[in-house]
């Protein structure tokens, strides 16, 4: 697959506003060779995995003096351009000083993504019905869904379609924001098509500096999922492949990621122990102050203990 060698930045990002020459041997977005030419100034762009294009303005000396009528001419020629190649979205990175770009971007239908100190990112969707673009995150919350089955051992997995390595995950993905953790029901059902309950909260993974959060924080929660129905219709967007496998398979193989194989084994052990060894039980409890509500999720307290110290 083509983006195996995305590290390697083969893809050039150029302008060649002001009849700069293109240096030989160059990756465009449309994956071919730029040509040296006097075809006039092209606004290329960085493929990325999705398929979408990202333009950085900083990278483009050439277009120091170009005014923003020049420049809405030639971001108009590249998103058509774009189009007709099948990209799904266009990316422009706009230093705060050429900030008089984003009125002619705007005006051919970007939007802000998120904007730094230094420099906004705007984006446009060019893919097929409303946009799938992820929104911008201080955290992002992941949410995934181990959805067991005790009679048959067999627990719900899938391989991500967009993913650099094919390993067996438990389905889920990003909550909205507004949603609670046990919106993994939401996801799984998406997926895969198998409908669940939630029965309890497995794990929880925070990391910095994610990229697959923009380089923000990402927290990864796996929750356990009672299956309420079997019948596997999995999305052709997002996934790859979608199975029941055998809980012990899938504590044993290495195509699977480590988080996975880590909940995989806490599965056995509940399924072994008892799950009341490894749940992290959800509430609802009202907001003393707002009268909102919120969910508390912890290892369940004996009954002896509510008692004792007064019920909530
Ligand atoms: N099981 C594990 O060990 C792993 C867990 N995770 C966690 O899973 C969570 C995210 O789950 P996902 O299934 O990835 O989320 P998701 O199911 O919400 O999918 C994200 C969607 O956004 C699309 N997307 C993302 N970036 C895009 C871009 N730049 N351009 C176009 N489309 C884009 C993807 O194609 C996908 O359709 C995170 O919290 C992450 O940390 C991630 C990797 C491995
Ligand atoms: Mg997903």
């Amino acid at each position: 697959m083509w983006w195996v060698r995305r590290t390697s930045y083969w893809f050039s990002t150029l302008l060649d506003a002001g009849g700069a020459r293109l240096g030989p041997g160059r990756r465009t977005a449309s994956g071919g060779l730029e040509t040296r030419g006097s075809c006039g100034a092209e606004l290329q762009g960085e493929l990325d995995r999705f398929g979408g294009v990202s333009v950085h303005l900083s990278r483009h000396h050439t277009l120091h003096g170009l005014d923003a009528a020049a420049f809405r001419r030639l971001l108009q020629a590249a998103i058509q351009r774009w189009r007709s190649e099948g990209r799904i979205a266009a990316w422009l990175h706009i230093p705060i000083l050429q900030s008089h770009f984003i009125a002619p971007a705007a005006s051919l239908g970007f939007c802000f993504h998120h904007a730094k100190p230094h420099s906004s990112t705007l984006t446009l969707w060019l893919g097929e019905g409303p946009s799938r673009l992820p929104g911008y995150a201080t955290h992002q919350v992941g949410v995934a869904g181990a959805v067991f089955d005790v009679s048959t051992r067999k627990v719900l997995v899938v391989q991500d379609r967009n993913k650099l390595k094919n390993m067996w995950k438990f389905p889920g993905g990003l909550s909205e924001p507004g949603e609670d953790i046990d919106t993994a029901v939401r996801e799984v059902f998406e997926e895969t098509g198998v409908k669940s309950e939630f029965r309890s909260l497995l794990s929880i993974r925070q990391q910095h500096r994610s990229p697959g959060a923009f380089g923000m924080s990402d927290m990864y929660l796996v929750c356990r999922l009672q299956p309420r129905s079997f019948t596997i219709n999995f999305c052709q967007q997002e996934c790859l492949k979608c199975e029941w496998i055998d809980l012990e398979n899938l504590a044993r193989t290495k195509h699977t990621t480590p988080i996975t194989s880590r909940v995989a084994r806490l599965l056995l052990y509940g399924l072994r122990e008892g799950f009341d060894k490894i749940d992290l039980s959800m509430e609802e409890l009202p907001a003393v102050y707002t009268g909102l509500f919120y969910k508390l999720y912890h290892r369940e307290l004996p009954e002896s203990y509510k008692a004792a110290m007064g019920a909530d």
